[in-house]
């Protein structure tokens, strides 16, 4: 039985007062993490305002991106080293904002999610196509190359604990949600990828998020979808009624 992980994203719309207020308001109402593992994924800035309020609450940390050396001269860069000793849990890599205007590549991602690995941390690998790819019929193939890649030389066990979210890039901000059909699909994708490459109890084990406009509206007929395991989700992450009732979809 694969755990349900709803993870917000709050990509750079926040400050330390703002995410001390925010978990102060939902540490108490979050689920079980047996039953539903509830994240927050911060920008860097915000990491220690996150963890020190989110102390004995089951609100897991992820930082939205890291570095893949673990210290040195990197100007600007995030250690995975340095966010485990803060007791991160997760790292969010790949997201297509950071490919997009970053220009991150594949080898880069695969590199960080080795980092991140190496330190004791999770990756939350991030993958999907453009509305481009997408009406040229090359969604299936473009994820599997983006899956491919991320995982490469990862052994079997690491890549049975980790987290892969397909986000297609005209679903996000755009309050245009792929149908849970369409959603379906391309994890099923996403989940075939892994047992091709691994093997069926691999697959079985990865959690596949879907994220792209997810909301309280939309959230319940996504997460009834047998290959999707859970959600990242940016605006509606931000306010914690919705939080809430996103992280509580299935109660
Ligand atoms: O990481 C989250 C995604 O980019 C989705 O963002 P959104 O829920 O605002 O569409």
């Amino acid at each position: 039985m694969r755990t349900p992980i709803i993870a917000g994203n709050w990509k750079m719309n926040m400050n330390p007062e703002q995410t001390a207020e925010f978990v102060k308001a939902v540490k108490n109402d979050l689920p079980e993490t047996t039953k539903v593992e509830a994240v927050i994924a911060a920008p860097a800035v915000d990491l220690p305002a996150l963890l020190e309020n989110a102390k004995g609450s089951n609100l897991k940390v992820a930082a939205e991106n890291c570095y893949f050396e673990d210290a040195g001269a990197f100007t600007g860069e995030t250690s995975p080293k340095v966010l485990k000793e803060m007791g991160v849990d997760y790292v969010v890599i790949g997201h297509s904002e950071r490919r997009d205007y970053f220009h991150e590549t594949d080898e880069e991602i695969n590199k960080k999610a080795h980092a991140i690995f190496r330190n004791g941390l999770l990756p939350i690998i991030c993958c999907g196509e453009s509305l481009e790819t997408r009406e040229a019929n090359k969604a299936e193939e473009w994820v599997e190359r983006q899956v491919t890649a991320a995982l490469k030389d990862l052994s079997a066990a690491q890549v049975s604990s980790l987290v892969i979210a397909y986000e297609p890039i005209w679903a996000i901000g755009t309050g245009k949600t792929a149908s849970a059909d369409q959603a379906e699909e391309i994890c099923g994708v996403v989940r075939k990828t892994v047992a091709k490459l691994y093997d069926e109890t691999v697959a079985e084990k990865v959690r596949i998020q879907y994220g792209g406009s997810v909301k309280p509206a939309n959230v319940k007929e996504l997460m009834a979808k047998e290959n999707i395991d859970g959600g990242l989700v940016g605006g509606a992450s931000l306010v914690p009624e919705s939080y809430l009732q996103l992280v509580n979809f299935n109660k």
